[in-house]
């Protein structure tokens, strides 16, 4: 944890050490501190490049070091802001040398040069926000001086990182290189030595406002609230761009520390903040893999996929197909009907069309030329070229054990062969195939070239050569791949059922979809579970409960309409789909919409009236839910599959859950995740609620606490960090 110099003629090179990403601890930073007051008075300098070890100008202030947040920042900030300070008083010309990521305190430190030279693939941003804190070196006082107050605004409130064109075009940086940085910033260097640097110095630089600026803010903050439901920072944000347009620099520099530090004072925006860094680390996490038999991230090498094949082309298949195409892998397309081919195809193009256009619009030189080419076909036999291949036809046993069996004859002895069910048993399809080693669940999610998560649900006989290279490929693919068991739905869509059945069971109890769907957003969710699944189709889970039998003509005859084998059970969406109500797709479902496919959710009067309706026919009294309780009754249930899952070894650990709920469900990542929340509540609170709730509702099974939640919470309820330890891993299906 370093920094050094080396000089090139009358050029000082400073460089920050502190692997991997040379992240500003407050070592560090003194570090540079000290480097930088010498050459200041050496009188062999005449000017400063800054740049970084390995490739990486910097990542910023040192995550690592937040746990113990509070008055501890404030020093950091303070000797931040001192070396950016000295920086740009410096009376010889300093460089930023930008190679790899300056992203927060890391550009708030290239701000404080005087000019910034950076490579063309280097990332820039102040991402501050993004783990509940925001620019507290300067960086909210400075953006907004060079490239002007609408476009700071935009990357400080969304911690948006923009590739060096985009730097360059927006005045965030001076020169862009495709050669040696360091180099073209000494050699800048020694072309501005001897100029004046008084307008460089974006202390002194007024800020350009445009006259609407109280409106602007305004706005901001209403959008902010949202698209980042409630998240504080994000509002902080903005307060601290109004110092900067209202105060002198100085001024300004101590209200965006004050700001800083009442998120610390704040209980819940602390507890936000907390919840964003852990995020950060548990992604980093859950790429850290193992298995029981002791093979992991480390010891499995994974195989490169130069060519991967999709097997249908519907709408999982063609978001497969856009994302294998956008990593630059040679793809192959493959329908077994023609006019589904025809339509598959024209969805691709008009996708990779849409996205050339918004790489474009970014200034990434992204041209259709540079995806990987994409052959559709009908023939099943161009499978044999394929790496790997991508099963997505839809979710039937029979079918997909006929597809295996075939991709085991046509395919390379060593081709990977993945399926992209939501929660069939991976074992029974491997079962067909003589590789079940090479078979390995690969659950995208929908749109699957936008949702990072990627599900690799690992088969008893899945190889760790074959977890490594799906792994590996999630991380070309640009989504975090998280290794889960294989069981009946795996685990996010496992942990959903007991959300959605008692979202389900409150409207039998009085409440109304707008009315759940509304706590449950304001907590934070993208969607309510009534908007989810009217977007997702309603159809969908009622043809798997009538293939099994829970509705239908496969029910066994003398059912009772609200039990299904001594359970508690709904019929309500049921109904809706024997009347036709699929959701969006038909314009109609828990909600209406304007059209057939149509977006916008509004209650729907028939509903509340068949609601009414079925009530009285059932003789169920309505009961008065608050808000509150909606949020428990929801929320509780779903957490306690979590600890199930867990239990079961279905998951590694908490940290792959909340991943998982994270990037694929919509869960606000300012809380955390549905475990780290769990754990903020308090384990012995969630316990009794649902000890409580089970007891009133035997019927209602996955209201029972789980034996790992009750084993915690004797245990004294240990951090989230420590719940690894209790986990046995005997049974483990990992
Ligand atoms: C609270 C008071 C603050 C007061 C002062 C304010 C100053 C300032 O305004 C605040 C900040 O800068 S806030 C900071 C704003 N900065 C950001 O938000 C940037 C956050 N970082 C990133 O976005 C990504 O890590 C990169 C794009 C840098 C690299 O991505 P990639 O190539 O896919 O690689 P990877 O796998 O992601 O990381 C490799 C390893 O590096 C580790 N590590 C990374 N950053 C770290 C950090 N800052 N620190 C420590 N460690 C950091 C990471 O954990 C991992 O460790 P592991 O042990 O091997 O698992």
């Amino acid at each position: 944890m370093s920094a050094s110099k080396e000089t090139e003629g009358a050029v000082a090179v400073i460089t920050i050490r502190n692997p991997p990403v040379n992240a500003l601890s407050q070592q560090a930073v003194e570090s540079i501190l000290k480097v930088l007051k010498e050459v200041q008075f050496d009188p062999a300098v005449k000017a400063i490049v800054i740049c970084g070890e390995n490739g990486k100008f910097s990542a910023g202030a040192d995550i690592r070091t937040f746990e113990n947040i509070g008055q501890k920042s404030d020093s950091l900030s303070h000797f931040l802001e001192d070396v950016n300070s000295m920086a740009e008083k410096s009376e010889k010309p300093v460089i930023a040398a930008i190679e790899g990521v300056a992203l927060g305190g890391g550009l708030e430190l290239a701000l404080g040069c005087h000019y910034r030279v950076a490579h063309v693939k280097a990332r820039l941003g102040l991402t501050e926000v993004l783990l509940g804190i925001f620019p507290g070196a300067g960086g909210t006082q400075r953006l907004p001086r060079l490239i002007g107050l609408l476009p700071a605004l935009e990357m400080i409130t969304t911690g948006k990182i923009v590739f060096a064109p985009v730097a360059l075009k927006l005045g965030l940086i001076d020169s862009v290189t495709e050669d040696n940085t360091i180099k073209a910033a000494i050699h800048f260097a020694q072309n501005v030595i001897g100029k004046p640097l008084e307008s460089r110095r974006l202390c002194t630089k007024p800020i350009q406002c445009p006259p609407n600026m109280e409106t602007i803010f305004n706005d901001s903050k209403i959008k902010l609230k949202k698209l980042f439901h409630g998240a504080i920072s994000h509002q902080l944000c903005v307060e601290a761009i109004r110092a900067a347009v209202q105060l002198p620099f100085a001024e300004g520099i101590l209200k965006e520390r004050e700001l800083l530090f009442s998120i610390f004072n704040s209980e819940q925006a602390r507890d936000q903040a907390k919840a964003r860094q852990y995020a950060f680390f548990a992604e980093r996490r859950v790429t850290k893999w193992t298995t029981p038999s002791g093979a992991n991230w480390k010891s499995a090498s994974p195989h490169p996929i130069g060519v991967a094949a999709v097997i249908g082309l519907g709408t999982m298949g063609r978001g497969i197909v856009v994302c294998l195409a956008k990593a630059q892998i040679q793809v192959i397309a493959v329908e077994q009907d023609g006019k589904q081919l025809e339509m598959g195809r024209k969805a691709v193009t008009k996708i990779l069309e849409r996205e050339t256009l918004t790489m474009q619009q970014r200034g990434l030189a992204l041209m259709s030329d540079s995806f990987g080419s994409i052959t559709f076909t009908l023939d099943f036999n161009s499978l044999k070229n394929a790496d790997l291949v991508i099963e997505a036809v839809y979710e039937n046993m029979a079918l997909k054990k006929e597809i295996f069996k075939q991709l085991s004859s046509i395919c390379m002895p060593e081709a990977f062969l993945c399926t992209n069910t939501s929660g069939l048993n991976i074992d029974e399809i491997a079962s067909v195939t003589g590789r079940p080693h090479l078979v390995i669940g690969t659950h995208f999610f929908s749109p699957a070239h936008i949702m990072k998560l990627l599900e690799v649900v690992r088969g008893y006989h899945s190889s760790p050569t074959t977890i490594s290279t799906v792994i590996n490929l999630s991380k070309v693919l640009g989504k975090i791949g998280v290794v889960v068991g294989n069981c009946p739905s795996f685990v996010g869509n496992r942990m959903m059922g007991p959300y959605l059945h008692q979202a389900i069971f409150l409207l039998e109890d009085g409440c109304y979809p707008e009315e759940v769907d509304k706590v449950l957003e304001e907590f934070g969710l993208a969607m309510g579970p009534f908007r989810m699944s009217d977007l997702v189709g309603l159809d969908v889970g009622w043809r798997s409960r009538m293939e099994s039998g829970l509705t239908g003509p496969k029910l066994l005859p003398g059912a009772l309409v609200r039990q299904r084998e001594g359970k508690r059970y709904s019929p309500l969406p049921d109904i809706l789909c024997e009347k036709g109500r699929f959701g969006q797709k038909t314009g109609r479902g828990w909600y209406q919409y304007e059209t057939v496919g149509g977006r916008n959710a509004v209650p729907d009067p028939w509903v509340q009236n068949f609601l009414h309706d079925y009530r009285k026919a059932h003789t169920i009294k309505q009961k008065p839910t608050s808000q509150n309780e909606i949020l428990e009754w929801c929320l509780y249930p779903l957490i306690n599959e979590g600890f199930n899952v867990l239990e079961e070894e279905i998951a590694s650990g908490p940290e792959d859950i909340d991943v998982i709920y994270n990037n694929g469900y919509g869960w606000p990542r300012h809380m955390g995740g549905p475990m780290f929340y769990a754990s903020m509540v308090g384990l012995p609170k969630v316990l009794t609620k649902l000890e409580v709730f089970y007891e009133n509702n035997p019927d209602i099974p996955s209201l029972k606490p789980s034996g790992l939640l009750k084993k915690l919470v004797k245990q004294g309820s240990p951090p989230l960090k420590e719940w690894r330890s209790q986990l046995g891993y005997q049974n483990s299906k990992l």
